[in-house]
């Protein structure tokens, strides 16, 4: 079982804005532990996403650094050992439930591994509809393939950019429950950005990204 903590040390990251520079991550530290979820809340604009980007190895920071289980992330290790789930689930409308999963072994190099898609999707709540088109799926089922889909690859870590935001709150405690099950069975690191904070429960951790965040020796 991965237990992969993800930490980001004295991340700052800073963008063009005119003529100006402005940074919107200033020597951010930041943690989440194998086993739960990890919120990650803040005013519109504080730069969670941003966060989510930076440990996902899709923006180098100016400087300060991203790690999961001590390895600097990197595209090669976003492949390997990072999923990712976002707000509109992100699948390919010309693809059935079930290939949703298998494209990412194409993605990957590998044989398509049916069994493991299928054991996946009964997982989430989605037997018996491996052969379904995506637009006949509800926002909520289309939520649980993005799960699976993210779980594909065995990931160490799982990075979610408010994925339940689409959905009412009944179907998002429902998702945020099946998410924190399969994190704490699997000891997988997750990084959850949400604006709902009613999706929270005492089992996780809160990260709050203000404006004006500093290292704590700084703060
Ligand atoms: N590629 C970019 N180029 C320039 N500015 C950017 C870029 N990406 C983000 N920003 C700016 O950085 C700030 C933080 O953006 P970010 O999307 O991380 O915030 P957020 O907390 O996720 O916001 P929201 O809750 O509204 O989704 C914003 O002011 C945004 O305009």
């Amino acid at each position: 079982m991965p237990t992969s903590k993800l930490e980001l040390t004295d991340v700052t990251v800073s963008f063009q804005d005119g003529q100006e520079r402005r940074t919107v991550l200033d020597k951010l530290n930041f943690t989440a532990e194998p086993g739960r979820l990890t919120f990650i809340v803040g005013e519109s604009g504080s730069g969670k996403s941003t966060l989510l980007s930076v440990a996902a190895g899709l923006i180098t920071p100016d400087s300060g650094t991203a790690t999961l289980g001590g390895v600097p992330v990197s595209n090669d290790l976003r492949r390997d050992k990072i999923g990712m789930i976002f707000q509109q689930a992100n699948l390919i409308s010309a693809l059935n439930v079930r290939d949703q999963l298998l494209v990412t072994d194409h993605i990957r190099g590998i044989k398509p591994r049916k069994q493991r898609a299928d054991e996946l999707l009964e997982t989430v709540g989605l037997a018996g509809l491996e052969n379904r088109d995506m637009h006949a799926l509800s926002g909520g089922q289309r939520q649980r393939v993005g799960i699976a889909r993210a779980l594909m690859g065995e990931p160490e870590l799982v990075l979610a950019d408010e994925p339940t935001a689409a959905l009412d709150s009944s179907r998002s405690r429902d998702i945020v429950e099946l998410l924190r099950n399969l994190v704490e069975d699997r000891g997988i690191a997750c990084g959850f950005v949400t604006h709902d904070q009613s999706l929270i429960s005492d089992r996780d951790d809160v990260f709050v990204v203000s404006e004006h965040q500093k290292a704590p020796a700084l703060a």
